[in-house]
């Protein structure tokens, strides 16, 4: 199975010409390395500001980079009259083929409760576009061992989606969702689980999702939370981790294409 690699640009970089610098950048070290990093899916997803402007660069100049939304419309997968909102039909007719749902910054700065995650997911599915769903336990939660407790409660959205939907959608879910595991401290802080934790923790995920549904045994689970090229490679090298959601270090095409090399395996 090929790695996935995710640059979560998140709100960054700052300007549209440093949008351009790091798009030209990546074409150009995903070109050069292209033998390289064969075996990994890599997909970035810039703000809602700079989608069209790197959808535009990606369409002429690289196909192997797939563009992913930080976020979609809960209140609507189409149109209407929800000021500030962007929905997946329009997402979709842009040109981009995924969603990230469910980032623990969205969930704590945005109050996103399972309600509105569950109908950003059918939006999603509506519209084609995948989704990126992401869980993670807080800090107070690791150290009191509640970790698999709070990911259980976080994943019950999968199985209220798949009561949802319809029989007509289960090419969708083979293909279209991918689970981020994402430590809430582990995200921008430099303290990172060891990969003993995260294979246990992604065999737990993929556990839980098989008792939801048989085929989402296959189902990519990544990992996500201060990856950098340094520890990409141990990372890496568990069975249970199919790839990295990236923060900071896919602000720079250098690091992030490091991170994909050690994936494409
Ligand atoms: O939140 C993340 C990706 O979605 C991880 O961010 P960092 O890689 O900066 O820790």
């Amino acid at each position: 199975m090929k790695s996935w690699i995710v640059g979560n640009w998140k709100l960054n970089p700052a300007s549209v010409s440093a949008v351009q610098a790091l798009v030209d950048d990546l074409v150009e070290g995903v070109d050069a390395q292209s033998t390289a990093l064969q075996n990994c899916h890599i997909m970035v997803a810039p703000s809602l500001l700079h989608l069209s402007q790197v959808e535009d660069i990606l369409r002429t100049k690289s196909a192997a980079i797939k563009l992913v939304c930080q976020d979609v419309s809960a209140l609507s997968a189409e149109t209407g009259a929800y000021t500030g909102d962007v929905s997946a039909q329009q997402l979709q007719d842009l040109g981009v083929q995924w969603a990230i749902i469910g980032h623990s910054e969205r969930r704590q700065y945005f109050n996103e409760d399972n309600d509105t995650l569950l109908n950003k997911m059918k939006h999603c599915a509506a519209q084609g576009l995948g989704v990126i769903f992401c869980i993670g336990e807080s800090e107070a939660d690791f150290e009191a061992g509640n970790t698999t407790q709070v990911l259980a409660e976080q994943l019950t959205i999968i199985a209220d989606f798949l009561q949802h939907s319809e029989a007509a959608d289960a090419d969708y879910i083979a293909n279209k969702l991918i689970i981020a595991y994402e430590p809430v401290w582990a995200i921008g802080t430099g303290k990172v689980p060891s990969v003993e934790e995260v294979t246990e923790v992604h065999k737990f995920i993929r556990e839980r999702l098989q008792s939801f549904e048989a085929t989402l045994a296959k189902t990519p689970v990544l990992y996500g939370g201060s990856v950098k090229p340094e520890n990409a490679q141990d990372f890496a090298a568990s069975e249970q981790i199919n790839g990295v959601l990236v923060g900071g270090a896919a602000l720079k095409a250098d690091s992030f294409l490091d991170i994909a090399k050690a994936f494409s395996k």
